[in-house]
């Protein structure tokens, strides 16, 4: 698949490149202001988050340590099985640690409402999270996201990380695919 290709898959785009860096650069002062004079732990989910976390890191005004967890709950599909999984534990122990978990979105709110409270039965100092997408009409559950991107709509996208069927992780902007992809 080639550059050319996978852009004429994209219906609209939602976000762009620039747009997602200016976001991030913002969320990066605030979270510094949030944890100063703390180490925090952030905590990547695969794979969707390695854009996000490698973006926001480097943002960030200091060093923090990085870990990841991966689940699987979409596997090829478009919609949340809401089994959460664990496929690759941290291997951080976290307790008496602040942590923030990093993530590309909270769609249904199923993932990170299940990653939040296995990582809370651990004993941390703290647990918060940046998600740099949100779908409000899509949540099934309520969850407390304390740094969010964007708000966008009830929309399938892919780009930044987010993936459908593995593809479009590495497209640079966020958007919505075009119909004739899903037939
Ligand atoms: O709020 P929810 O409805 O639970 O959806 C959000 C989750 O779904 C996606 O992960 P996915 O399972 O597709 O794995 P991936 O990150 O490897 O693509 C996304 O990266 C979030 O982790
Ligand atoms: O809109 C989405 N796109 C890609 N992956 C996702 N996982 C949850 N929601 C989405
Ligand atoms: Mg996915």
């Amino acid at each position: 698949m080639d550059a050319s290709h996978v852009g004429s898959d994209l219906q609209h785009v939602l976000l762009t490149e620039e747009q997602i860096r200016e976001r991030l650069d913002e969320l990066a002062g605030e979270i510094a202001d949030a944890y100063a004079g703390k180490d925090v732990l952030l905590v990547g989910v695969l794979k969707g988050a390695i854009m996000v976390m490698a973006d926001l890191m480097r943002a960030l005004p200091f060093s923090a340590p990085v870990d990841w967890m991966a689940v699987s709950s979409y596997g090829s599909g478009t919609k949340s099985s809401g089994v959460v999984r664990i496929l690759k534990d941290l291997d951080t122990d976290i307790t008496g640690k602040h942590v923030l978990i990093v993530e590309d979105i909270v769609d249904s709110g199923l993932t990170l409402s299940w990653i939040r409270a296995n990582l809370e039965s651990r004993s941390p100092a703290s647990v918060e999270i940046c998600a740099l997408l949100r779908k409000p009409e899509a949540a099934k559950v309520d969850i407390d996201v304390k740094w969010v991107g964007f708000d966008i709509p009830n929309e399938f996208v892919v780009g930044y990380g987010l993936d459908y069927d593995e593809a479009y992780r590495g497209l640079r902007d966020v958007g919505t695919l075009a119909s004739h992809v899903y037939s």
